[in-house]
């Protein structure tokens, strides 16, 4: 029925590292331009994480030009999956934190499995650096803006029950039926003639892509200049420790 699975391959937590990142570009533009491919359903190959967002390795300890590299690919991806004219549906089958809750923010319709385990949302604050405006607009977008400020400032790693209530998902389901929901949903989306499903697409959400188009140079700098800071690697240490110590 004109849809591709994508399957998201990097273990052990998806992280987005620019290898990754790039692959996910390419794969998403060859699919845009087959036109026998009308809908993708994005979901996760590593057991209990949908992505773990972007990487943290790849904004640690580097040098400016390589955190430049890596942010003008993170935007490339985000504009490539948030303007998709193809039908986008997130099965989320896992933790989806940050640039993971990201990927799935751009999706037009996501299902989450219930599993308590799995939490979903921005909770870059938590990590000490700060969701940029796009991430936040698209949060807005998704929740309103009283949500959305309250989760981004407290960097809110949401349940599945707590993301469908504030509408960071559509539908929780349980988990051995993530897959068939995801399907069931693209079959009723497919059901819609495409030229106007497009064109209304692109009206709920060119002004919020246009936005970051407008300003990506002056966006890399910002996230170059803020990335490098010693204050903001040390917070990023702090966190990757956290992280390690957490296995015991
Ligand atoms: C204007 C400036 C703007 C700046 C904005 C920058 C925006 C950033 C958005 C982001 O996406 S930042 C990344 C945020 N991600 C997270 O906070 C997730 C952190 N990870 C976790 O919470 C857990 O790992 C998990 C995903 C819930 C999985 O838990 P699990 O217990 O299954 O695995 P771990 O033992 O924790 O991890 C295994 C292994 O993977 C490493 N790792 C985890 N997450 C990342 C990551 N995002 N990037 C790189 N590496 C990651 C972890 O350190 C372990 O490594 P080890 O070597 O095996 O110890």
């Amino acid at each position: 029925m004109g849809v591709a699975v994508m399957k998201l391959r990097n273990p052990p937590v998806n992280s987005l590292s620019l290898e990754c990142l790039t692959e996910f570009t390419i794969s998403l533009e060859k699919l845009e331009n087959d036109k026998s491919i009308r809908g993708v359903i994005l979901t996760s190959e590593c057991p209990g994480i949908f992505s773990a967002g972007l990487d943290l390795l790849e904004m640690y300890g580097r040098n400016p030009a390589h955190y430049a590299e890596y942010w003008k690919n993170v935007q490339e991806l985000w504009l490539r999956l948030y303007t998709s004219n193809m039908i986008l549906v997130s099965a989320i089958n896992g933790a989806s934190p940050a640039g993971g809750c990201l990927l799935a923010l751009c999706c037009d319709y996501r299902v989450m499995a219930d599993n308590p385990k799995y939490t979903i949302g921005l909770n870059e604050s938590l990590l000490g650096i700060v969701a940029p405006f796009w991430f936040k607009d698209m949060y807005v977008n998704t929740i309103g803006h009283r949500e959305a400020e309250r989760a981004l400032q407290l960097g809110t790693l949401f349940s599945p029950a707590e993301a469908l209530k504030v509408g960071v998902v559509d539908e929780v389901v349980p988990e051995d039926q993530v897959h068939s929901k995801a399907r069931s949903v693209m079959t009723k989306w497919l059901a819609i003639p495409d030229h106007s499903r497009q064109l209304t697409k692109n009206m709920m959400r060119k002004a919020t892509a246009d936005n970051l188009i407008k300003q990506r140079e002056a966006d890399i700098q910002n996230f170059t200049s803020f990335i490098s800071k010693d204050s903001i690697q040390k917070s990023l240490h702090m966190y990757l420790e956290k992280l390690k110590q957490k296995k015991g």
